[in-house]
């Protein structure tokens, strides 16, 4: 519950400011926001300055709709309604969101997981282990928010300032103990996590994506790092310290250890981490591995196929053992996780043919979804890829390269070309690609699923990648439905038809 506050108390925590006038009529305040689409009567406004717009525009906007109170960085030419002046308006959101909503973070065990892939499959790793425990937990990422097993839709991965501090906030109204929440590189970089008191954070690993971004690698690397060096400075001596859980196979989880001042818990398959997988065995329906913890050692059998997912596992195993979850129900907890939708989703069909759905959009995800399948597959590896329009245009060449090095054939098609004309975005796909003239190409994505699963034949898999759970297309500005589950298994029960 947000406790009911004069907006004088409230701006009390922002030490460097200007109120213009200085006297002003106080107000209890309703609502903390910086969009005009939600201001309601006694609002506090909060212009940021964004990508596209300048929310210092909307102030008249904003007042009109009931704002009372306005936190600027640059002047605004208003009357009637103070302004609070401050050096940044994105960090006085933080810093107000934070008091307004209590402190939320602080009440919570809240679990960072950050890196190019994996953080969607660790958040819900460590949701099941704490749910084992009989703990309510919350999740917050990609795919949605989640509060216990209700579900509310996201625009981010990691939502702005104030989304995430309401959402923490009604976190613990629900009583829930632990969340596990993806921390994009993006967020990092913008802010959106300032204030968020982080108990532990989980690095997965660092390639190469969202470029257009953040231009050049260091800076992703840099952005990702934000998250072990902001992690807490201090140490209570109570055993709730906070804790890096970090990939030490990656030479960028190995460089965050100097990041940080936090307890280090390393993990890996290679290198001599504290917690490790050896053994490792893969099949079709799942991985068999040993888990050594320290020098105990435990066979383990997870439903999950993939060298990357014995990855996935031993950071969600971490991450639960820093924060004092026994080994053993750990181990039970992982060893019943069935997998997350659109993360190497398997189809089956009477016709021998078996479809994966995988969101395998980055070079290495593709990379590490082909080689795995080629590991299982009875024959053939076929594989439907796309690039996705107004993102990292580098991964283009990268990805049509692997789909094409990796499978027994690549088709190449449309992802969410957004703004982009999805054929230039296969023309730059193409270009990674030696012999490129032998690839077919079906610019729309049913029809290029439709020849797949025709060409296929028994004992093949055919790997649908890059839009996992997505249930739309974005093509220009519009998002029309668009799921590959339903696709394949349309185009199976065809090809069924077909067989009788
Ligand atoms: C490029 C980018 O990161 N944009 C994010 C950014 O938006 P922005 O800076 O463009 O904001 P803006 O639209 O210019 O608006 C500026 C201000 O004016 C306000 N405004 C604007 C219009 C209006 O009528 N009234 C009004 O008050 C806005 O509320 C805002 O406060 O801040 C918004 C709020 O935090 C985000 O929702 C938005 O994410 C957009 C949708 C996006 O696509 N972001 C992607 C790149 C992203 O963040 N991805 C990461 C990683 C994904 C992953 O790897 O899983 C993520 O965490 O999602
Ligand atoms: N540990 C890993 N290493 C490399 N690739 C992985 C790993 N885990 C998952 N992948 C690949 O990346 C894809 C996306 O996985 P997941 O959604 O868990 O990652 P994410 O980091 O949340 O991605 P996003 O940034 O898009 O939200 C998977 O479908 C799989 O192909
Ligand atoms: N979080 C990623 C998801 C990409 C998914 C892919 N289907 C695409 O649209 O490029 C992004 O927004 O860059
Ligand atoms: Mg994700």
């Amino acid at each position: 519950m947000v406790k009911k506050m004069q907006a004088s108390k409230l701006i009390k925590c922002l030490r460097f400011k200007k109120v213009l006038p200085a006297e002003y009529e106080d107000f209890t305040v309703s609502l903390l926001t910086q969009n005009t689409k939600e201001v309601i009567e006694n609002s506090i406004f909060v212009a940021v300055k964004g990508a596209q717009f300048d929310g210092h525009r909307f102030v008249k906007e904003a007042i009109q709709a009931g704002a009372k109170m306005i936190i600027a960085q640059e002047r605004v030419a208003i009357d009637g309604v103070p302004v609070v002046y401050v050096e940044n308006s994105k960090r006085a959101m933080a810093i107000l969101s934070s008091h307004f909503y209590g402190n939320a973070s602080q009440a919570l065990r809240v679990i960072g997981v950050t890196g190019t892939n994996g953080k969607t499959t660790v958040t819900h790793l460590i949701e099941a282990i704490f749910r084992a425990q009989g703990e309510e937990t919350g999740l917050i990422g990609t795919m949605y928010r989640k509060i216990g097993s209700e579900i509310f839709p996201t625009k981010n991965t990691t939502p702005d300032i104030i989304t995430l501090q309401r959402a923490l906030n009604k976190m613990v109204e629900r009583h829930v103990s632990t969340v596990a929440m993806e921390v994009s590189s993006i967020a990092l970089i913008q802010g959106r996590v300032w204030g968020v008191d982080f108990d532990i954070a989980v690095f997965t690993n660092l390639t190469r994506d969202h470029l257009d971004y953040h231009k050049t690698m260091a800076n992703y690397e840099h952005a990702k790092s934000l998250l072990f060096s902001q992690l807490g400075n201090c140490y209570t001596g109570n055993g709730d310290d906070k804790v890096a859980v970090l990939n030490i196979d990656d030479p960028v989880g190995r460089q965050f250890q100097q990041d940080t001042a936090a307890h280090i818990l390393t993990y890996g398959i290679e290198q001599p981490a504290m917690i490790r997988a050896t053994d490792i065995k893969i099949h079709s329906q799942g991985t068999d591995f040993k888990l050594h913890v320290f020098d105990q050692v435990w066979p383990i059998r997870v439903k999950m196929i993939g060298r990357f997912n014995v990855y996935n596992i031993l950071a969600a195993f971490a991450a639960a053992y820093a924060a004092g979850v026994k080994s053993e129900r750990i181990i039970t907890a992982l060893s019943e996780f069935s997998g997350v939708k659109g993360r190497m989703q398997l189809i089956t069909s009477t016709t021998g043919v078996s479809v994966v759905v995988d969101y395998s959009h980055t070079p290495d995800g593709l990379f590490q979804a082909l080689k795995t399948l080629d590991e299982v597959a009875q024959k053939r590896v076929l594989c439907v890829i796309g690039c996705g329009g107004d993102r990292d245009h580098g991964k283009r060449p990268k990805m049509g390269e692997i789909a094409v090095k990796y499978s027994d054939l690549a088709i190449f098609t449309s992802d969410n070309p957004r703004t982009e004309d999805p054929e230039k975005i296969i023309a730059a796909m193409l270009t990674g690609v030696p012999g490129k003239s032998e690839v077919p190409v079906f610019v729309k994505r049913r029809a290029a699923i439709n020849y797949a699963i025709k060409q296929a034949q028994p004992g093949d898999v055919v790997l649908i990648a890059g839009k996992g759970h997505e249930d739309y297309q974005i093509i220009g500005k519009e998002k029309r439905h668009f799921d590959d589950v339903e696709e394949a298994t349309k185009a199976l029960k065809l090809k069924e038809q077909a067989d009788k």
